[in-house]
């Protein structure tokens, strides 16, 4: 995409708007049908001041617009028209008033809506994105674009809706000043079209350098918010959280004073067209009562003054909107780009593209994988059969390539080469039914800030949640006991503002979650390393009373949670070593032997 293309709001804003799921001709077409009626009002409301300043100022009622309402109303005595063409007028612009306001209540509505929906847009873009992309991503760039990058393409949205209709408006003034006295128009729109440009062209880069500066700030605010909290207890223990809140403070201000300049920069124009409108309408008055009588040019000045009344706070408007849309134009590209760029690496479907689940083994045939970006392959040759029903443990010193394994495994990594199959079929082929056939534990569970039967259900909207099941997957898991203890049993809240759990509860919780999914492979990794040996005994215990029901694979460095599987696989530097029973590796590799003896396996 060349940058002048890129630099486009005719190319930008249709793509914002396709975002949103609007189409962007209707959408437009509509907000400027709407514009063209209000504009309309707007105009009238001035032209209507045409003949209420020739009545005032003794203009004949038999010509022009006077003769025809003389006519219509079939009064011709000025001083019965006054109060009838003055309460027109009051009328029009009541109706005008109240029409504009709808109209920006319509307007605000829609941008509004735009803004929400981009956002939920490039969320949703970003979640469905493949797990390389998402592992290689800056997450606080991530928030920002979500955030305050998809509010600043909206008022850019916005704000050119409001330069194209109050440039109509303006349009429009300037013809009907054009009939009352054309070269006094002339000279006006020329002088303050020159006032304008010059000070647009003075402002421009200005604009633009300082919204991106905001956007800037905005990212290096986030950089410092995300880890200093996430990471709370290093924050804490290192005593570093000075450090984190001096750069949040730093970028947070930094962000407030190119905000606070771009404010007054947008505002500048506004001075500086209120003094051109006084000088204006000053020489204008000079003018007119030195070469005309004080009737013609009180007409001209009503008009001009009702105009001005009209013109002076929309060339307002339509400055600062410039400023909105020159210091907004960096969050519409930013948002525009993110949103190219998680199109161009696929996307992830949640719906199974068929309903035949996956049976039978799972076999690596050949498989390889190499990191992006890396020089060498961290799996090389992988050819194992996971019999189904069966359990079976990858064992390997840290750095093997085990999470990598099993990374693949889940579909989370594609292979570089070969292939991962389960029952014949690629688990690639559809990846979200072979996600509706897995269930996992991993290291750390994550938890959400709801109850315990939100937290097993995870994912599962809760008028669907099946409580039978929750309860059996409860007992498995070996949660019956602290249940039993909470104040509130399921319904008690845990997570982030509820009960902490301790890291063994936790791993039980993330048991009893992949198994209400009713899994036929269950994958847990790393899952008993935070367990006691009592809990660790009992979850073995649990493991060893599904065996057979389904396929279980473990990734552990804890010999007695692999010491049973009917299969060990053991990698060392990305290849496997040896495969076999337990007895079978002892014999068949010192190396792992060797970590027998140690009493761990990693
Ligand atoms: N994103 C990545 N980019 C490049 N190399 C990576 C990436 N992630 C892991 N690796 C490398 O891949 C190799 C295998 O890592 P992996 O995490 O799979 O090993 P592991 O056996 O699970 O180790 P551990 O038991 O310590 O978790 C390591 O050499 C690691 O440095």
């Amino acid at each position: 995409m060349s940058d002048a293309r890129e630099r486009s709001l005719g190319d930008q804003l249709p793509r914002l708007l396709r975002m949103a799921g609007a189409r962007p001709a209707r959408w437009i077409a509509s907000v400027i049908v709407v514009s063209l009626v209000l504009t309309t009002l707007d105009t009238l409301g001035v032209a209507a001041m045409i003949p209420l300043t020739q009545l005032i100022s003794g203009t004949a009622t038999d010509t022009g617009a006077l003769g025809a309402i003389a006519e219509i109303t079939g009064i011709s005595e000025p001083s019965e028209l006054v109060p009838i063409v003055a309460a027109a007028i009051a009328g029009l612009f009541i109706f005008k008033s109240v029409a504009s306001i709808v109209f920006r209540w319509w307007l605000l509505g829609r941008t509004s809506r735009i803004s929400a929906l981009v956002a939920t847009d490039l969320m949703r873009r970003y979640m469905l994105s493949p797990y390389v992309a998402h592992r290689g991503r800056h997450l606080a760039e991530v928030y920002r674009n979500i955030n305050e990058s998809t509010a600043q393409a909206a008022s850019v949205l916005q704000a050119t809706i409001t330069v194209l209709t109050d440039a109509m408006l303006l349009i429009a003034i300037i013809a009907v000043l054009a009939i009352t006295a054309p070269w006094i128009t002339l000279l006006v729109v020329f002088v303050f079209g020159l006032l304008l440009l010059g000070i647009q062209l003075g402002l421009r880069r200005r604009q633009a350098r300082l919204g991106e500066e905001i956007a800037d700030a905005g990212l290096a605010a986030w950089s410092f918010l995300m880890p200093g909290l996430d990471g709370f207890r290093e924050t804490r223990l290192s005593s570093s959280a000075g450090s984190f809140i001096d750069g949040y403070r730093a970028a947070k201000l930094r962000g407030a004073m190119a905000g606070r300049q771009l404010a007054l920069v947008s505002e500048a124009p506004r001075y500086a067209l209120e003094i051109g409108f006084v000088l204006a309408i000053a020489g204008i008055s000079v003018v007119l009562f030195a070469t005309g009588t004080p009737a013609e040019a009180l007409t001209v000045l009503g008009v001009f003054g009702a105009a001005s009344l009209r013109a002076l706070p929309t060339l307002n408007r339509v400055a600062s909107s410039l400023a909105t849309i020159r210091s907004g134009q960096v969050g519409l590209r930013i948002v525009l780009r993110a949103g190219a760029e998680l199109d161009g690496q696929g996307r992830h479907e949640e719906a199974p593209r068929s309903d035949e689940p996956f049976e039978g083994d799972i076999s690596f045939i050949d498989v390889g994988f190499r990191y992006p970006d890396a020089d060498e392959d961290v799996l090389r040759g992988i050819t194992l059969t996971i019999p189904r029903n069966r359990t079976v443990a990858f064992v390997g010193s840290s750095g093997a390539g085990k999470s990598t394994l099993l990374d693949l495994l889940l579909g989370l990594l594609e292979p570089t080469h070969g292939r991962i199959e389960c029952g014949g079929r690629s688990i690639l082929d559809d990846r979200a039914r072979w996600y509706a056939d897995l269930g996992v534990v991993p290291q750390d569970v994550f938890l959400v800030n709801d109850t315990l039967r939100a937290n097993v259900a995870f994912g599962v909207p809760s008028e669907a949640v099946d409580a039978d099941r929750v309860s059996e997957v409860v007992a498995m898991a070996r949660l019956e006991g602290l249940v039993a203890e909470l104040p509130r049993g399921l319904d008690t809240m845990v997570g982030e503002r509820g009960v902490r759990l301790s890291g063994g509860q936790r791993q039980r919780l993330g048991l009893a979650r992949a198994l209400y999914r009713r899994p036929s492979v269950l994958v847990l990794d790393e899952a008993t390393s935070s367990l006691d040996n009592v809990t660790e005994f009992e979850i073995t215990d649990t493991l060893k009373r599904l065996e057979g029901t389904m396929t279980i694979v473990i990734v552990a460095h804890r010999l007695s949670t692999v010491r049973g599987a009917d299969h060990l696989v053991f990698l060392d530097k990305g290849l496997i070593e040896a495969q076999g029973t337990f007895p079978e590796l002892r014999s068949r590799s010192a190396a792992f032997n060797r970590l027998v003896e140690l009493g761990d396996l990693s």
